[in-house]
């Protein structure tokens, strides 16, 4: 439904924007300047079949406004899927702000741009992304109601996020090795901050004999010592004799040179983009025996939990929505097995005929 046209058939030196809106499909596009405060800034909306385009502002120092451009419009139809396969009445969205973080902001500059998002009636709701604070939010929230993740509001999203993965894990253990049980399974973490800490607690608990590894040595350490996990080298964990590899650091970990190390049989993490690229890398798991959960049908307990302050719902029901991810990667891997087609198209697959079922029975807008 959001095929991607060939790029090369396009001229983008002539069709720079609507031409690369139509290649994915999306909506609407809001370009925002604001010579007072600095503000430049795109707002786009992908989807909104299934609910108002939901998705976080980032801001970014983009050496262009193409790479602003596409940045935006890649990420916000990821939302659109992320936001279907997780069930949730909700469309997909994307904010960029152009510049550095460190230098740009200000308390006018966040008002200003809560003012753009504003001027969309709700088409689309702001979160927080990279380089952006709940402190931030706390400014755009002076200037539009559109906006989730304020402080004293939903919260930290990472335990929902690291229920979601846990769960999802379990459902791909299910269908690698006929249980869901994880005790005794060797289990790699890559990155034990907010999410990996959380997941690391629920793995140990179970039984699960877990390695870890961080950056940060500090947490490093206080993690292993309060849950018992081993820690292993930075490097080291992709030659750990594992049966799951779960990143919840970096994207693109999962690539040629990794590959041809990971013995595990499950990849399953919360970290984003975990497939470098995701036609070779999808196909190549799959064609080593390895299951892997699709990361935005895993790590959807961030979004589940923003759209928990959207619609005015309860910590407990953003957890057991998460626990919804347990079917929806039973069903991706099943499906994968059955149609032989990486797990990842097929997420794509049932996001698509989901906003294509809800949008023929909704009322015409
Ligand atoms: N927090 C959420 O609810 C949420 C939701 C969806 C997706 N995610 C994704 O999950 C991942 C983890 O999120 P988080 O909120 O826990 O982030 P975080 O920043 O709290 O934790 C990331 C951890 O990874 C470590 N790290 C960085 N580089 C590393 C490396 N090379 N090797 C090992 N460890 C490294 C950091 O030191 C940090 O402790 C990110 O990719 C994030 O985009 C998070």
């Amino acid at each position: 439904m959001f095929e991607i046209k060939n790029i090369s058939d396009v001229d983008l030196t002539e069709n720079p924007v609507i031409a690369q809106m139509s290649q994915y499909n999306h909506e609407e596009l809001l370009f925002c300047n604001d010579n007072d405060t600095g503000l430049k800034a795109i707002i786009a909306v992908h989807n909104t079949v299934l609910g108002p385009a939901l998705g976080g502002t980032r801001i970014w120092a983009y050496n262009n406004e193409m790479e602003a451009l596409n940045d935006v419009l890649r990420l916000s139809r990821g939302m659109t899927y992320k936001n279907s396969l997780a069930g949730l009445n909700l469309g997909g969205g994307k904010a960029v702000i152009i510049g550095d973080s460190r230098q740009i902001k200000s308390e006018a500059l966040m008002r200003r741009f809560g003012k753009f998002v504003n001027s969309l009636g709700g088409n689309y709701i702001t979160a927080e992304d990279v380089g952006i604070s709940p402190a931030d939010m706390v400014y755009v929230n002076m200037e539009t109601n559109h906006v989730v993740g304020l402080p004293g509001k939903s919260g930290d999203p990472s335990p929902v996020t690291a229920r979601g993965v846990y769960v999802g894990m379990k459902a791909c253990a299910k269908e690698q090795f006929g249980t869901d049980s994880l005790a005794g399974r060797k289990i790699a973490v890559q990155g034990v901050g907010h999410v990996g800490e959380y997941l690391v607690e629920s793995l140990t608990k179970e039984g699960a004999e877990v390695f870890i590894t961080d950056v940060y040595e500090p947490t490093l350490k206080r993690v292993s010592e309060t849950y018992g996990a081993k820690v292993v080298g930075l490097n080291e964990i992709y030659d750990l004799d594992v049966d799951i590899y779960a990143p919840c650091a970096l994207g693109a970990t999962v690539n040629d040179e990794t590959l041809s190390r990971l013995k595990c049989s499950i990849i399953a993490g919360a970290a984003n983009n975990q497939l470098k690229v995701e036609a070779i890398h999808g196909q190549a798991v799959m064609d080593r025996g390895i299951i892997y959960a699709p990361d935005f049908a895993l790590n959807a307990g961030g979004v589940i939990n923003c759209y928990s302050e959207v619609a005015g719902l309860s910590p407990e029901w953003a957890l057991r929505k998460a626990d919804d991810i347990y079917s929806t990667i039973s069903t991706i891997v099943r499906r994968s097995k059955e149609e032989q087609i990486p797990t990842y198209q097929i997420a794509n697959r049932m996001a698509e005929e989901r906003i294509e079922k809800v949008g023929k029975v909704k009322l015409p807008r």
